[in-house]
Formats: structure tokens, sequence, C-alpha cells
């Protein structure tokens, strides 16, 4: 009879691929604190200990090995924290190689689960490397049984964790890599109630936090008890360490009033469900008086609406990509629009405003109030800016290429090479004083081919790449509400997007109003859906035309677009491979 609860940690932490050492380290850091914490058990997210995803690393052997190695140093080290069960994952490998987690503790390697469902979807590539696993074996820790499963294993209704239900699992641990989009969270939530309902036991789900080249993993790991309610969640985007007393005879008590799993048990083959013994004295958890991790144990941490989420994701994914890959600031080119005002809030607000560096660049044409309202974003932000004029730049360019390019008005050549000056100087800044580059240029623009290769798209991470330019504002409005006032100034988001690069030059010139242009998009890039169905949901068949049109000629671009944060459910990178040289046109009548 189960009388005494199971304290699980769920340890969320942000880990770095290809770092072994600092990963492990990371992994030893939050075992120590979840056995201070007196937990029975503590997890850490799908493939901790490499990093997730870590792509064509596990096509090296050496890279497995390495792994393991650190995997042998964690198991001989959890001597040190007896009593603790440690859920590590990693790369796990025999004839083959699998996304795994091993359970250990006490200087010993319990058992060894194998991820059973490889996605091999949208961002996902796990056929490429794993081998599937087969076993779903349950552990009985501190008395209490409980199931192992990777991620996408608890995305299936049939998946290992209703073989663990119908052998007798109380509590099942679900250790994941799942990256954020919007809407997400509401999605994850549904499912993970409905499988801990439908089972009948307690789902505990860890989630990974962190920014991993285009992929951004949000944490708000979470706990569902056997009715399907919430009972904990960690923070969302921060590391957390979320310690958690499970009320596992209310399973039990439960079973017993709905008694539905016992018909489905007879059909159990037991052999499919070894059950390893880590420990079945039961221990009662210590209480957490004069435990430094009181204050921050066992919570249900608000969720965040809409906007504040995705704009943690932006700044989260923007900090790591410039951190991890070894940059501590950033240059962006300020013209004084909404594009690189936001994109210069995002990175302050991830770097630090003393780690941002903005240059306006005025021509010619630049009206100015793109120059005075650069001036004022960076003054509200704290950003140190610097003026690089690029007129004489823009004349000499043109005067020496001038027996190339023939006399009269160069028109879009000229255009782009004012945006290629620009490109060149904050490249040649980045060279010199080591800051990486951000570009500025937003989903919409990617989506219709409206940068200049070499030129706007020149940089190392492109902040908004998958941020419609009507989210922009919206962000931005929501980045304005948050201070007592507004860092971006009132006539960036009022003024009409404009390029600047012949005189009076409005967006609007080439593109449709992006109020129009957006759906649009989404329906056709994010959803693929055909022109008939897109005319059918209202469009203008002519401009519906078109965009699809700009969308098909534009591939050319984002393929050598640099990477940028995800956070729609389709963004223009892993998500979305669609081939360049491509003479397929889907229009009436294809
Ligand atoms: N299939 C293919 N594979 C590989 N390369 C291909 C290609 N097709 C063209 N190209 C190359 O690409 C060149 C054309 O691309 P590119 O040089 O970029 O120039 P392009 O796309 O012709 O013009 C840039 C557009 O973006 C607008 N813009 C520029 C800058 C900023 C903003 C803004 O508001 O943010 C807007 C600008 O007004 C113009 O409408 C061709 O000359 C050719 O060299
Ligand atoms: N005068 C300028 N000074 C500095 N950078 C500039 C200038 N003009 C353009 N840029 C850079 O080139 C990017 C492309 O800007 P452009 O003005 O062509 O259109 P945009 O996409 O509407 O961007 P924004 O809304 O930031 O103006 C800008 O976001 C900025 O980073
Ligand atoms: N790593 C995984 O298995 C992730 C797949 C999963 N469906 C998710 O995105 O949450």
């Amino acid at each position: 009879m189960h009388i005494v609860p199971l304290r699980i940690a769920l340890a969320q932490i942000n880990v770095t691929v290809g770092d072994l050492d600092g990963n492990a380290e990371k992994i030893w850091t939050a075992m120590r604190e979840a056995h201070q914490a007196g937990a029975h058990i503590v997890c850490t997210p799908e493939l901790a200990l490499t990093g997730y995803p870590p792509e064509d690393l596990l096509l090296k052997p050496g890279f497995v090995s390495a792994n393991l190695r650190r995997l042998q140093w964690l198991i001989e080290r959890s001597q040190e924290l007896p009593g603790l069960t440690a859920v590590i994952g990693y790369v796990d490998r025999d004839e083959d190689i699998y996304n795994a987690a091993a359970v250990i503790g006490d200087g010993r390697l319990y058992g060894i689960y194998h991820k059973h469902y490889l996605p091999n979807y949208g961002v996902f590539d796990e056929y490429r490397y794993f081998q599937a696993g087969r076993a779903a074996p349950l552990f009985l820790i501190n008395g209490v049984h409980v199931g192992i499963t990777i991620c996408e294993d608890i995305w299936y209704p049939t998946g290992p964790l209703t073989l663990q239900a119908h052998a007798g699992a109380e509590v099942i641990i679900n250790i994941n890599g799942s990256p954020y989009h919007a809407g997400k969270r509401h999605f994850r939530e549904q499912m993970l109630a409905t499988r801990a309902a439908d089972n009948g036991l307690i789902v505990a789900y860890l989630n990974l936090v962190g920014g991993q080249d285009e992929l951004v993993f949000d944490g708000g790991s979470m706990v569902f008890n056997e009715q399907g309610r919430l009972i904990a969640r960690a923070k969302q985007f921060e590391e957390d360490l979320l310690v958690v007393d499970l009320d596992v005879a209310s399973v039990f008590r439960s079973r017993l009033h709905d008694p539905r799993r016992r018909q489905e048990r007879l059909e159990l083959r037991p052999e499919e469900v070894p059950v390893i013994v880590v420990s079945s004295e039961i221990t009662p958890p210590p209480t957490l008086d004069g435990c430094p991790l009181l204050g921050t144990g066992q919570r249900i941490e608000p969720a965040l609406e809409r906007l504040a989420e995705i704009y943690a994701a932006l700044v989260l994914g923007t900090r790591d990509y410039v951190r991890k890959t070894g940059f501590s600031k950033a240059i962006v080119g300020l013209s004084g629009g909404i594009d690189s005002s936001l994109t210069a809030v995002i990175a302050a607000d991830a770097l630090g405003p003393e780690n941002v560096l903005g240059v306006s660049m005025p021509s010619a044409y630049s009206s100015e109030g793109s120059k005075t309202d650069a001036r004022q974003l960076a003054e509200n932000l704290g950003i140190q800016l610097i003026t690089v004029p690029i007129e004489e730049i823009f004349r000499t360019s043109l005067r020496v290429m001038a027996p190339a390019l023939g006399e009269g008005d160069h028109g879009l050549a000229a255009e782009n090479l004012q945006a290629r000056i620009r490109g060149n100087i904050l490249m040649t800044i980045s060279n010199k004083l080591g800051p990486i580059v951000l570009t500025t240029g937003n989903k919409s623009e990617m989506a219709t081919g409206y940068s200049t290769l070499y030129g706007d798209m020149a940089g190392g991470f492109a902040v908004l790449k998958d941020v419609p330019k009507t989210l922009v504002y919206e962000l931005s409005r929501y980045r304005n509400s948050l201070g007592e006032r507004p860092v971006i100034p009132q006539a960036v988001l009022e003024k009409a997007p404009s390029a600047e690069l012949r005189p009076g030059q409005k967006d609007t010139d080439s593109l449709p109003p992006y109020e129009l242009l957006d759906p649009i998009l989404q329906a056709y890039a994010e959803e693929d859906r055909s022109f008939e169905e897109m005319v059918a949901m209202g469009f203008d068949p002519a401009l519906v035309e078109r965009v699809m049109q700009l969308v098909d000629r534009s591939e050319y671009k984002r393929r050598q677009a640099p990477p940028g944060v995800k956070i729609t459910p389709r963004a223009f990178g892993r998500d979305r491979r669609l081939p360049i040289t491509n003479r397929y046109r889907d229009r009436p009548g294809a």
C-alpha cells in the first residue's frame, strides 16, 4: 500500500550541443541540487548529455563514445548521492545507436530505455540517425512503478506508455526536446492531460530549455495527476528545478474506482514490460524546511500570454545563438524603421544594452525622421550608436563601375547597391570589432524575396526571420507596453514602411499591404494551401497569384539567408524544404 509520496525533481536545464563536459557538469549540478532537495528521482531532458538535436555529430563514432564516457563519469559520481535515482538523456550504442535514457544511481546503471517513436517530420530527422527501441521497462523506485518515455513516445495514444500503464505504472516520466512554436503549449497540455487521465497515472513532462540554431526549447515542464489535472508547472524560457511530491496513493485509489485497465491488462505479455527494481523499500522524503529550494519547489508557474511568449522565444533564441556560438556583442543597422528597431530591442534584452551597437547609415534618400528615430531608439535603449554615411561610397562605386554599368538610371541595381554597401559596412565592423551582425528582415519579406542578397540579408543571425510584418507591429507595441515609457518611438510605429532606396519609396509600391499579404503567406507558405482553396477563403485571385509567384521565385534567396528563430509551426528553415530548381506551379488547371 503506497502512502508515501514520491519526490521527483525535473531539471529543466539549458545544455549546449556538443559541449559534453559542460553538459555533464550541468547534469551533475542538477543531481546535487535534487539530492539536497530530498528528491527520490531527478530527470534530465532528452539527449541532455549531447545536447539536442546533435544532428550529424551522431554520425561520428568518436562523439558517441565520448558521450558514453561522460555517462560513465556520472554513474561513478552518483555514489556520492545515496538514494537518488537519475534519468539521463544520452545516446546509447550496441551495433546501432539509440536516443536513450539511462536510469542510474548509487554508482550503478539500473537500466536503459530506448525511444520507440522517432519523429521524422517538420524539423526532425531521427530516422536518419537512430534505431527505434522495443522494450518498455518499468522501474520500481521507492516502491513506485515508474515508466520512462522520450518525447515523441507520448504523442501516440497507443505508444509505450499504454504498455507501461497496463503493466502497473503509477508514474510516467517523459523527457523532451520539444521545440517551441506559438500555440504549442496549449496543444501539449491537452495531450498530456488526456494521456494522464486515460491511463490513470501521473505524467511528469520535462522539457529542455534554450536555443539551438533555429530552434528554441521553451521549458515549461509540467506534471499532471491521474485525473488529468495540472499540479505543477516550471518557468518558460528559463532554467528551473521543479520539485514535486507525487501523491501515488491517489493513483491506486482512483484505479479501484475506475477499473477500465483491468481488462486490458489481461492482454499484456509480461515480457514486454520487464520490471527493474531500483528500490522497493519506501523512504519518506524529508520535509523541505530549511532547504534552500523551498521557495522554488512545487508550484504552478503562470503561463505567458501569446505575445509575451513569442517575445521571450525571440530573446532566448537570439541570446543562445549569439552566446553559444562564442559572441558576446551584436551590431544592427538602424534605419529608424520598425524591423531594425524591434531587432535592436530584442538584442538589447537578450545581451544587455551595453553589448549592442547600432549603426545609422544615411544616404541621400534617407528621410530626416529615419535618422532622428534611430537616434531616439538608441537613446531609449541605452545602446551605443555610430553614424557612417554611405552617400560618398555610393557615388564613388557608381562612378568606378560606370564602364560596366553604362550611362543612365541604374534602377534596382543602384537601389540594391545601397543595401550592399550597408551590408559591407556592418560586416567590416564585425570583422574588426567582433560583434555578430543581426539582420532585420521579417517573414513577409523573406517569403516574397523583398530583401537584397549580400545587402540587408548579409549577417549572422536573422532575428525576425519567422515573424510576419503584422506580428512585428504587435510585438513592438507589446514591448512598448512593458516599461514606464515606450522604447520604440511612436513615429516608428506610425510611419509607412519604406526601404528608402529611392526618393519617396514605400513598401506598398512593390508589395500588397501587409494586412492582406500576411494571411495569404500563412495559407500558402505555412499551410501549403492550393490556389483554389485560397480563393475559396475569400482572397482576391489576382493577388493570390501574384503572392504565389513572389514566394515561388525567391526560394534561392531564402536558401542563402542566415538562420533565425522559429516561432511558427512552419518556419523558413529545416521545416520547409523546397527545391530551388523547380518548375511546378500550383495555379488554376495545373
Ligand atoms: N534562382 C536563382 N538562383 C541563384 N541566384 C539567383 C536566382 N535568381 C536570381 N538570382 C540572383 O539574385 C539576384 C536578384 O536578387 P537581389 O540582388 O537580392 O535583388 P532583387 O530581388 O531583384 O531586388 C531586391 C528587392 O528587395 C527590395 N528590398 C531591398 C532591400 C531592403 C528591402 C526592405 O524593405 O527591407 C527591400 C528591393 O526594393 C527589391 O524589390 C539576381 O541578379 C541574380 O544574381
Ligand atoms: N539608413 C540606414 N541606416 C542604417 N541601416 C539601414 C539604413 N537603411 C537600411 N538599413 C538596414 O537595412 C535594413 C533593411 O531596411 P529597409 O529600410 O530597406 O527596410 P525594412 O525592412 O522596412 O526595415 P526597417 O523597418 O528597419 O526600416 C534595415 O532594417 C537596416 O538594418
Ligand atoms: N524530440 C521529439 O521527439 C519532439 C517531437 C514532439 N512531437 C514535439 O515536438 O514535441
